[in-house]
């Protein structure tokens, strides 16, 4: 890029750039802070005054490791500011990112792209002087096209608007590690509108002097890009979950194999975690939501594959519920302690989470539930109060007959045996995310009934107390 087209095209905006981020959940806010902690002025907008005012006063209404610290700095130093006024942000900001949400559909497959429509008119109908419109959502393909179209048809105030498309890629509890390093950046742009791509260019330009890569594209390869990448990670889980199912059934260990074939640098170890499987509020709606856009292309075969993948990781719950059957007897009337209840570890988010799916179902059959997560408790209770929800892995397992480790938070990773002993009424875990050392629980006198693992309750049930 000549220096000649980066002094031309940005000397119709403020510099340093003035950045608004439309729409302040896991993705928007943690955009927000990283852009000013990047040294951008910023001002993030959400049509959900609640939300607003407590960024703006330095509190995160979710959890995500390092964030609190960024937002609290810098609504500090001033250069992170919130609004619910699409006209404060189309008057002020030259760059507006939209990270509004894209859920699935009520009663569908597709992706609900309401909310991304909304803040795209939103913002055209209130910029006021020169701006780029740069859309973060994860949506179906096309979308992009479309809205770029939108922009300019309910844009009549003064300034020019370009549209960029730029998906996002961070994993929550690594959301500021993946936002300041990002292992790539994409940006799908208009044929040649070059002035997006220097704007871009100096919106990420610490990210590009650490050398990560950017894939300049068109707009469909753009969006295209971001599902995919999640389509492979979800098929990727789904794939050793396939293989649990054929070890459960003739034997062998899913860790080993995983292990095994990991080390091929062509296959890799990561993503190959056997377990209850995916949530979250991408993965699941995302692939859905790429087989249905395909459909209304008329490819209805080709992503075909991906209700496979659905199927599979949807059958690990039910496994996980029979496993807690087979181990009990009968679910009625029996106490179960679970630990962890959001989608992953190091997030509070129970989007589409297996571990409340699996800890509602045995609710649901008649079980007392206990639930302890970490950080996850007060959502899970918005969604399904009737649980027990307590505040530790001791009141979880206290008097329960079958103890569930169902998210892998790094405190019950590193339970040992004798942290459970005296307060469970069976020596008996059911480990859903394959992450115990199923040799010391053993030796222990535990049984560990781990998904992945032929399970015999006549023959392994060795922690079970008489009389109970
Ligand atoms: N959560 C994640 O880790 C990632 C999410 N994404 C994608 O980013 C998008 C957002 O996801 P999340 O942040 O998880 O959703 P979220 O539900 O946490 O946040 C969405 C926010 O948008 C706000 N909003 C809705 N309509 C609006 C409007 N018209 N104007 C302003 N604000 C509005 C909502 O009030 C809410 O605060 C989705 O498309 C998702 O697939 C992509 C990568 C990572
Ligand atoms: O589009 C998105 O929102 C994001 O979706 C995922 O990120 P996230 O949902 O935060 O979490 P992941 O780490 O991908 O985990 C997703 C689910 O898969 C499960 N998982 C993950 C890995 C594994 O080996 N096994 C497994 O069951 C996790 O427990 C979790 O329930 C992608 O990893 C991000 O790149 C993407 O930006």
């Amino acid at each position: 890029m000549k220096v000649t087209a980066y002094r031309t095209s940005l000397r119709r905006f403020t510099v340093p750039l003035r950045i608004t981020v439309i729409g302040t959940g896991y993705l928007g806010a943690t955009h927000a802070a990283c852009m000013a902690e990047l040294g951008f002025e910023v001002l993030g907008v959400d049509i959900d005054e609640r939300k607003i005012e407590m960024l703006a006063a330095g509190e995160l209404p979710f959890h995500e490791p390092g964030l609190p610290e960024l937002l609290k700095k810098h609504t500090q130093s001033g250069r992170l500011r919130f609004t619910t006024s699409f006209e404060e942000a189309g008057a002020w900001g030259d760059v507006h990112f939209i990270g509004v949400g894209t859920p699935q559909k009520p009663g569908g497959y597709g992706a609900d792209i309401r909310y991304v429509d909304a803040a795209a008119t939103s913002l055209a109908e209130n910029i006021t002087k020169d701006a780029l419109i740069v859309g973060k959502s994860t949506v179906p393909v096309g979308t992009a096209r479309r809205l770029a179209t939108l922009v300019q048809e309910r844009h009549t105030g003064p300034g020019r608007i370009s549209f960029a498309w730029n998906p996002e890629f961070l994993r929550e509890g690594f959301a500021v590690k993946d936002t300041l390093t990002p292992d790539r950046l994409v940006i799908g742009l208009a044929e040649g509108d070059l002035d997006a791509e220097v704007i871009l260019r100096e919106v990420y330009a610490s990210q590009l002097a650490a050398e990560t890569p950017m894939i300049v594209t068109d707009y469909e390869t753009a969006e295209l890009v971001k599902v995919a990448a999640n389509a492979f990670l979800a098929t990727k889980i789904s794939f050793i979950n396939a293989f649990s199912e054929v070890t459960e059934s003739v034997g062998g260990d899913i860790r080993t194999l995983a292990d095994a074939i990991g080390h091929d640098a062509r296959i890799g170890r990561r993503f190959l975690n056997a377990g209850v499987g995916f949530g979250g509020g991408c993965l699941p709606k995302d692939i859905r939501a790429l087989q249905a856009r395909v459909s209304e292309l008329g490819l209805d075969r080709t992503m075909r594959f991906l209700t496979e993948v659905d199927e599979i990781n949807l059958r690990r719950r039910d496994r996980v519920v029979s496993l807690a059957e087979e181990v009990l007897g009968r679910l009625n009337g029996a106490t179960v302690g679970i630990l962890g209840v959001a989608f992953k570890p190091d997030s509070d988010d129970v989007r589409d989470s297996p571990a409340l799916d699996v800890a509602a179902r045995l609710f649901n059959s008649g079980a007392d539930v206990n639930v302890y997560d970490p950080q996850g408790n007060a959502n899970a209770a918005k969604r399904f109060p009737r649980l027990n929800y307590v505040d530790s892995y001791v009141a979880a397992a206290t008097g329960a007959q079958v103890v569930m480790l169902l998210t892998e938070w790094k405190e019950f990773k590193e339970l040992h045996p004798e942290d459970l002993d005296g307060l469970v009424q069976n020596k008996v875990i059911i480990d859903g995310r394959n992450v115990l050392n199923v040799r010391e629980w053993e030796d222990a006198g535990w049984t560990v009934a781990a998904l992945g693992r032929k399970f015999d309750p006549a023959r392994d049930m060795v922690g079970l107390n008489a009389g109970v």
